[in-house]
């Protein structure tokens, strides 16, 4: 059995607006393994993105259990958090989210510096499978979104981090360009080892990874 690298155990989570509690996670159980690459779908507004932030440490569950890595994370420090999402995260999501100022190479080397490693031989493919040689020194808001989607997904697997969590990856590009988004990401993290939970709204998306899963009415069904 491949080791365990997300686990929920009955997490609830709920938002208060006004006088209103609006319960978005009831009792949810679900678990992640090494390698798994899954597809968290369901309608709008039922919680894919509040799951995601909670398994980033961006969301504290109400009750119920949350491990990484085989961690409770219960007790962890801000510091704690840090360190997990800069070693062991990586994050895509649909607005890209690069930094704007600097160029291709930048971005994708950032991981590494806060990490305090060097660019690598594994740093030299992605960008080669990742066809962005050309435009390496480019500032990237001059590309088009599939090229920034590409820088993002080289940013996020350069630290060959345990889990990728994609938020809509595809959901700002046209169909022939977010199909190669998605057969890159998913090829990409089979290499680096990396497990994948991924929210989308596009059942063509969803079926480039090997599981599904349902988010409705507050509970992960398979
Ligand atoms: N920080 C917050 N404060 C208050 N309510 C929130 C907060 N974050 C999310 N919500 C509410 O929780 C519910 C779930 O939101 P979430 O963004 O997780 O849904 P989603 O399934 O990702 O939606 P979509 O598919 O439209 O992106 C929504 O009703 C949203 O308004």
């Amino acid at each position: 059995m491949s080791s365990v690298v997300c686990q929920l155990s009955q997490v609830t989570k709920s938002f208060t607006d006004g006088e209103q509690r609006h319960q978005v996670l009831n009792d949810v159980d679900l678990r992640l393994h090494l390698g798994d690459t899954i597809a968290l779908t369901g309608p709008s507004g039922t919680g894919k993105s509040t799951l995601l932030n909670i398994i980033a440490g961006f969301e504290r569950v109400d009750a119920g259990q949350l491990t990484l890595l085989e961690q409770d994370t219960h007790l962890w420090t801000d510091n704690q958090w840090a360190l997990f999402r800069r070693q062991q995260l990586g994050v895509v999501f649909q607005q890209f989210n690069l930094l704007t100022p600097l160029n291709v190479i930048d971005n994708i080397r950032f991981p590494l510096q806060l990490n305090n490693q060097k660019w690598n031989i594994w740093g030299d493919e992605l960008i080669e499978k990742l066809t962005l040689t050309e435009v390496i020194n480019r500032p990237v808001e001059t590309l088009s979104g599939g090229q920034q989607q590409r820088v993002a997904i080289a940013r996020a697997l350069i630290h060959k981090p345990a889990l990728l969590l994609a938020d809509e990856p595809t959901g700002n590009l046209d169909e022939k360009a977010g199909q190669q988004v998605m057969g890159l990401l998913c090829d990409l993290a089979k290499a680096a080892n990396t497990t994948v939970l991924m929210v989308t709204h596009s059942d063509t998306c969803a079926a480039f990874m090997q599981r599904r899963w349902h988010l409705e009415q507050g509970k992960v069904h398979e």
